[in-house]
């Protein structure tokens, strides 16, 4: 056993499936769930991915809590628990984003920022809410923990372990580093997907549309069935990285636009052709 007790805060996907797998895995004794909707938490309970529903100040006093709901709610959450946290309790979370987490810890936790080790696993899908949990969702997957010169090294140690024992595979990053890099491979295309099904759906015969896309379209957009509140939380989050990737796409559109309007083959097949053998190349590297 890694730990004695485990508090869940916001017991859907991520955190339920984090809390079912190391029950599985015998790394935990207890699991406490603190939500925002009790039916969702009894959800949980029902599932048995926690062993029942906690308030702030169980939560306060376990060995170690995971912080896993929107990250537009760290601020609110960690005010709330910050009073009744113990000198030894570990806290880290699951965020989608790491410069805002910190920074709001940071200013929330004062003296036991020490004891917080920010994470974000590398797995998950378009859905939500505890009936998506599930115990092999980190199987096989990284899990990015950015951890600064003030991480208490033994906190670090156990979050760790707690990310093996789900069989996940824990690799540092500098935060600034994480956001730059998720808001070029994850965020952008959430956008992305959200804007091509928005414009879509705004036309007036857009049923038209509908009835006749595809596996292309539905590929392309299955994330897009995302959390909405998730999703606004991680764009506001993480503006400053997401606007230059914002642009940066918009170029690319404009390129291939341009090269559309003047019948330009040669260009279109240039850019699909290297953008076709790059993703080869990445998906050999990858067993998804
Ligand atoms: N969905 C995904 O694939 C991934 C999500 N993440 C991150 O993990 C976190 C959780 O995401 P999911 O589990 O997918 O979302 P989810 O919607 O399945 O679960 C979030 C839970 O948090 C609860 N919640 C919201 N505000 C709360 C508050 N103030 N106090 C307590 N509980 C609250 C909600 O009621 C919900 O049950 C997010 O920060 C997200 O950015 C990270 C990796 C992958
Ligand atoms: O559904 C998918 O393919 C995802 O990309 C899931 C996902 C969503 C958010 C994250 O921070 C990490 C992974």
């Amino acid at each position: 056993m890694i730990v004695e007790r485990l508090a869940v805060i916001g017991v859907g996907l991520i955190g339920g499936s984090f809390a079912l797998a190391l029950k599985q895995a015998g790394a935990v004794g207890e699991v406490v769930g603190v939500g925002r909707k009790p039916a969702s938490v009894e959800q949980a309970r029902a599932r048995g991915l926690i062993d029942r529903a906690g308030d702030w100040s169980e939560a306060g006093q376990a060995d170690c809590v995971l912080l896993a709901m929107p990250v537009g709610e760290t601020e609110t959450v960690l005010r709330a628990l910050e009073p009744h946290l113990t000198a030894r309790t570990i806290v880290t979370d699951a965020g989608s984003t790491k410069s805002g987490v910190v920074a709001t810890a940071r200013a929330a936790l004062g003296a036991k920022w020490r004891n917080f080790v920010p994470g974000h696993p590398i797995a998950g899908s378009e859905q939500s809410g505890p009936d998506a949990a599930r115990a092999d969702l980190y199987r096989g997957r990284k899990v990015v923990l950015t951890p600064d010169a003030d991480t208490d090294p033994h906190a670090l140690a156990i979050v760790k372990a707690l990310w093996q024992a789900v069989g996940a595979e824990p690799e540092l990053l500098d935060a600034a580093t994480h956001d730059r890099v998720f808001a070029a491979v994850s965020h952008l295309p959430h956008l992305a997907a959200y804007a091509l099904v928005d414009e879509l759906a705004q036309r007036a015969d857009r049923d038209t549309f509908f009835r006749f896309a595809a596996s292309g379209f539905r590929d392309f957009t299955r994330i897009a069935g995302s959390s909405p509140e998730m999703w606004r939380d991680i764009a506001l989050a993480n503006r400053d990285a997401l606007l230059g990737e914002l642009n940066a796409y918009v170029a690319a559109l404009q390129t291939l636009s341009t090269a559309v309007a003047a019948a330009d083959g040669t260009a279109l097949l240039e850019i699909f052709s290297r953008a076709r053998d790059a993703r080869a190349g990445w998906i050999d590297t990858q067993d998804l």
